[in-house]
């Protein structure tokens, strides 16, 4: 049974391993209004300080955006250069300060002296255990350190620090501070503000058995701890960043070094994509020139992308980090559409990679098709509808070409064996044409017999460029070589696989007949599939990107005004112009991190893979949640991916976001999607057990007035989830009842949570796809505070409304 105590076992346990809660001292519970009034007075006062000084701050980025245009006007090149550098800078800086936090400064430690009385950069003592006889024998001690910690960091004007940014060495004992391992800190604080105002702090003692002085004073303990108020806020629909109260396991893995591959399990609500968007923040903190490559986050949806994409930004990064969910990780392509899970199955598995190829080269025989742009191939649905009415015009089967006074001709016969021996090999299609091209040219001289004409060497090759020369610039000749070897792209290829009996061909051997014709099947549709785009992009590999001449530079003009252009007729790109370029065409990153790791198929690992070649990995997942069908395929290729670089591993074990009550009723799912994996502790137990409720007649009526019941119970959103092909349906029976219910189906559902949650029948969840069961899981793990089930037709309910999947 739930366990539905207030602090229960598993809380107790979760409590003492994450520092939650620390007990307050008896002398510090009678802490009184007054106290507490006392003590956000003092806080204000600081942050009063601090936004004085960020004032001064602001107006010394203008002065210097003034000056640096000023000097715009009178440059030499050097100046110029140091112009856009500094604009550049204090731009940025201008930009985060002008920021409005919400609370800019979150947290204090107050802590004892350290062991060595050492400074660090950020004008704190470094020590990370007190100093002998730092506490005395009666258990009193003196606070030698108070540290305020921040989104930034603020120096005074004497160079002490202010705010410590969260990111910072001296931030860290906030973050790993427990009871069992205190170190030199006595006292954390939370505060909570809003603007300029501070309204509260919550206090957590890590040495409650100590009488601490700060001043003379007492210190006192305000508040329950920090971490339950956070997490009983109602949640809206966007992710919060975390940073006022991230735990220490969680810390270690945020600040962990970025050599090599850091990966991260942990089940549903352990914080995995917390983690990794601070992290991100923490790299970029710890070394932005490295990370001037850019930071790639994939994560599984476009729904979760939005859900996540203003932590960043909350965090004062921005610019630097891509957040894109796998169907928009190829530039122009949006996928919208979902496949079956059986053909879903086939698109992401590795055996695709030889039914690419061959269609690749296969695409090339078919010709530019009829109406595409020239030098491209096009088909369009309805000629992939009917192969036999409009299959696109082939490619020319005979060259004739006029040179040397003489008609050459080379047949189908000569075509194909020229295309056969172009094509010998694994390189890109679309670079084999310049070979293409002097293969045929090298037909049609031996055709010619001009090469009888001279033994001497020199007159030869003289003889054989003209020829050259003379067919190459025959319109005929260009024309015949578009046609016969277009320039292919990967979505024209895609596109020629929608005909069926074409894809079997190319699939001989590798699909059976009823797989290619349900794959063909798919791609006809309008738009893409998210595991389309793991196919376009390897097939942007397959036929690689001719080089296509530079296009020239625009004048700045600034330069124009000034006269500079005479001076520096091709002028270098500024720093700014060269990052945002660079930011453009990236299709490379210095940091990769995955969230929800697991889902990836071995296409999409390739694909993600090409993006960070030379890049460090952070991947962050849980096998118990995947909805890849064949988890050891996908690990083989994550593992190609990555490479043979070294694994960093760590486990994130408490649950912060269900309740005991729901985690323990997900338990049975996971004991039967994946027996013998341990779920994480939950953090916190509500006494709500979860609810059961039988559907009527109709459906759709029960889901709605079930979806309103909750959101009469619950202030934040409602999630409810439904199986895939129930999507739409579930939209209609939730029509009207407002934009804090949202229906879902089981794999939008990823990584999302709601304050309440309807999942509906879970059998047809568990039915839908071989790792329905864990699907099932991801379902039932996204409620924070509520949750009900709403037993269908096939989930044998028992007289409780309990569906079978869901009993003992
Ligand atoms: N240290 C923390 N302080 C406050 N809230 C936290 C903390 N850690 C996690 N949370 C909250 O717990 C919830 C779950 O976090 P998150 O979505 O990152 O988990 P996850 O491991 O990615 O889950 P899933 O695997 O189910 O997608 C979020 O609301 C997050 O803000």
């Amino acid at each position: 049974m739930p366990s539905t105590s207030e602090g229960g076992p598993v809380a107790a346990q979760a409590q003492q391993e994450t520092a939650v809660g620390s007990v307050h001292g008896t002398a510090h519970e009678a802490a009184d209004d007054s106290v507490r009034d006392r003590e956000i007075r003092g806080e204000q006062r600081h942050l009063d300080r601090v936004y004085r000084r960020l004032e001064e701050k602001i107006q010394e980025a203008e002065f210097l955006m003034e000056d640096a245009a000023r000097r715009g006007q009178i440059g030499t090149p050097g100046a110029l250069a140091e112009r856009d550098a500094q604009v550049f800078q204090a731009g940025v800086h201008l930009n985060r300060l002008n920021n409005e936090f919400e609370d800019f400064l979150f947290g204090r430690i107050d802590l004892l002296r350290g062991k060595d009385g050492k400074k660090g950069p950020d004008g704190a003592y470094t020590a990370v255990e007190p100093a002998e006889g730092a506490v005395r024998a009666d258990n009193t001690a003196d606070i030698a350190e108070t540290l305020h910690i921040g989104r930034i960091g603020v120096l005074d004007e004497n160079y002490s620090p202010l705010v410590i940014d969260w990111r910072a060495p001296a931030a860290a004992p906030f973050y790993r501070a427990t009871p069992v391992e205190p170190g030199r800190v006595v006292r954390r604080r939370v505060i909570r503000s809003k603007g300029r105002r501070v309204l509260g702090v919550e206090d957590d003692l890590m040495r409650p058995e100590l009488t601490a002085y700060l001043d003379g004073e007492e210190l006192p303990a305000v508040g329950d701890g920090a971490l339950m108020a956070a997490l009983g806020r109602s949640r809206g629909h966007s992710m919060r960043d975390i940073v006022a109260s991230i735990q220490a396991e969680q810390d270690r893995v945020i600040r962990a070094p970025a050599a090599s591959v850091t990966y991260v399990e942990g089940g549903p609500g352990t914080g995995k994509t917390a983690v990794a968007l601070h992290r991100a923040a923490y790299l970029l903190y710890q070394d932005r020139r490295r990370y001037a490559g850019g930071i790639l986050i994939v994560s599984p949806t476009p729904l979760l992308v939005a859900y996540t994409e203003g932590v960043l930004p909350s965090l004062g990064e921005e610019g630097q980090v891509a957040i894109r969910a796998l169907g928009s990780l190829v530039d122009g392509v949006e996928a919208t559409l979902y496949d079956t899970p059986a053909v879903a199955r086939i698109k992401g598995s590795l055996r695709m990679l030889k039914v690419l190829r061959k269609a690749a080269r296969g695409a090339l025989e078919l010709g530019p098709g009829a109406g595409a742009p020239a030098g491209q191939l096009a088909f369009d649905d309805t000629a992939a509808d009917d192969a036999d009415t409009a299959a696109p015009a082939g490619p020319p089967t005979r060259l004739r070409v006029v040179a040397f006074g003489r008609r050459l001709e080379l047949d189908s016969g000569a075509l194909d064996r020229i295309r056969r021996t172009a094509l010998g090999g694994t390189a890109p299609v679309n670079l084999l044409r310049p070979r293409a091209r002097r293969l045929l040219l090298d037909a049609l001289w031996e055709r010619s017999g001009a090469a009888a004409r001279t033994t001497d060497p020199e007159l030869a090759a003289e003889l054989r460029a003209s020829f050259d020369e003379e067919v190459t610039a025959e319109d005929d000749f260009q024309t015949f070589l578009d046609a016969w070897w277009p320039e292919l792209t990967p979505r024209a290829v895609l596109a020629a696989m929608a005909d069926e009996r074409r894809l079997s061909r190319w699939a001989r051997r590798v699909l059976d007949p009823g797989e290619a014709r349900e794959v063909a099947r798919s791609l006809k549709r309008d738009g893409w599939s998210v595991h389309d785009v793991a196919l376009l992009d390897e097939l942007q590999a397959i036929l690689g990107t001719p080089a296509r001449p530079r296009r020239k530079r625009e004048i700045d003009p600034l330069d124009q005004l000034t006269g500079l252009e005479e001076l520096m007729p091709v002028r270098e790109e500024t720093q700014r112009e060269r990052a945002e370029r660079l930011a453009q065409e990236r299709t490379e990153y210095a940091h990769v991190i995955v969230d929800e790791a697991q889902d990836l198929t071995p296409m999409q690992w390739r694909m993600v893979g090409r993006r960070g070649r030379h890049a460090t990995w952070t991947v962050v997942g849980d096998p118990a949640q995947s909805s890849w069908s064949d988890p050891d395929e996908a690990a083989a290729a994550r593992d190609e991916a990555l490479g043979t670089r070294p694994r960093r591993r760590f486990e994130l074990t408490v649950n912060y976001r269900n309740p005991s009550e729901i985690a323990e009723l997900a338990g049975k799912v996971l004991a039967l999607a994946m027996p013998g994996s341990r779920p994480p502790s939950a953090v916190r137990s509500t006494g709500l057990r979860p609810r059961f409720a039988v559907a009527g007649r109709k459906l759709g009526d029960t889901v709605r007035a079930e979806a309103a019941r909750l959101l009469r119970r619950v202030d934040g959103t409602v999630g409810v989830v439904v199986a895939m092909d129930r999507r739409e349906e579930a939209r209609r029976w939730l029509a009207g009842l407002g934009d804090r219910v949202v229906a879902l189906g089981s794999l939008e559902a990823k990584g999302l949570e709601y304050d309440a949650t309807l999942v509906v029948s879970p059998a047809e969840i568990a039915d839908e796809s071989p790792a329905g069961l864990r699907v099932l899981y991801v379902a039932l793990t996204r409620a924070t505070r509520e949750l009900t089930v709403i037993a269908g037709e096939r989930d044998d309910p028992d007289e409780l409304g309990v569906p079978d999947l869901l009993r003992d």
